[in-house]
């Protein structure tokens, strides 16, 4: 079977603001010192979104996700947010870094109720705060070490905490930058499986960075497939599974097909990546 037959591969496109269409970088820009970071990218997400970028090292993923972030801007072009120029982060965007994002002064507890507290002023009753808190404890299996202090976590610990925090603050955008890096295979795949969950029952939008084209297949919608550096979305791929997955799905022809095309997709930019160095 020709890989490319069975996908709908599209043209990257900015359209004009519609209900649904929720972000858009507009022929965005961006150079730090000599380097020219990101090269004229346009994109939507839409309400509802997936959407992963996959693309070789250092070649502008979380440059772009901060700008989505608010924590940096473009040199040329615009981000939008529901049609308005980001300039700063907020609270309906919630982050998790590589590094995982969590306050090493505070405990687990502690770290996730401080999520909470803006919810809190939002009008979160005080036992909605404290059921939240023990929910989320409960799902990323932190019961044990409530009272711990992160330097005291295995890394995976740690990466659960920051999911747990972001998760129960709430946020209508998820903005993961490697959130599952340092979590064994067993962990990662309980934690795509609770994400999975929550993007349906809470109706959130997510973007992913991630090196695993499997992930990015078995989460998302949509992948844009980022080029070396300077990035360009090189090919838009839409994942055709409903968003009922299972893990049954890894082995099913589809996803094998579209797991080789993607990877080829993503290996040529690395090539070029280090033809670049
Ligand atoms: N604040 C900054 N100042 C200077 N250079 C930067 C800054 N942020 C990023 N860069 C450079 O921009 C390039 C792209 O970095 P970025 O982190 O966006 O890539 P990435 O695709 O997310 O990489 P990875 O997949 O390894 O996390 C790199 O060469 C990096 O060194």
């Amino acid at each position: 079977m020709n890989a490319s037959a069975s996908f709908q591969l599209c043209e990257p496109a900015a359209s004009a603001h519609s209900p649904d269409v929720k972000v858009q970088f507009r022929d965005v820009y961006k150079t730090y010192g000599r380097i020219e970071v990101v090269h004229g990218v346009s994109f939507d997400i839409n309400e509802g979104d997936f959407i992963s970028l996959v693309g070789p090292s250092g070649c502008g993923k979380t440059t772009m996700m901060n700008m989505l972030a608010g924590f940096t801007e473009p040199d040329r072009g615009e981000v939008l947010l529901e049609g308005n120029r980001v300039t700063g982060p907020g609270p309906d965007r919630g982050v998790m870094f590589q590094d995982y994002g969590v306050f090493p002064w505070l405990t687990v507890e502690q770290n996730i109720r401080f999520g909470l507290d803006l919810r809190v002023k939002r009008g979160m009753s005080k036992e909605e705060k404290r059921e939240t808190v023990e929910k989320y404890i409960a799902l990323m299996r932190l019961g044990d070490f409530r009272d711990a202090w992160p330097k005291n976590l295995s890394g995976g610990m740690r990466q659960r905490l920051a999911l747990a925090r972001a998760y129960a603050a709430n946020p209508h955008f998820l903005l993961m930058d490697e959130p599952f890096g340092a979590l064994d295979a067993q962990t990662r795949s309980a934690m795509h499986d609770l994400l999975l969950g929550i993007m349906q029952s809470e109706r959130k939008t997510a973007l992913l960075i991630t090196h695993s084209v499997e992930e990015a297949i078995y989460l998302s919608n949509r992948i844009l497939v980022i080029s070396a550096r300077p990035s360009r979305v090189v090919e838009e791929i839409r994942v055709p599974f409903s968003d009922q997955r299972d893990r049954e799905l890894l082995d099913t022809h589809e996803f094998i097909e579209m797991r080789r095309h993607l990877r080829d997709l993503v290996m040529q930019q690395y090539a070029q990546q280090q033809e670049l160095r």
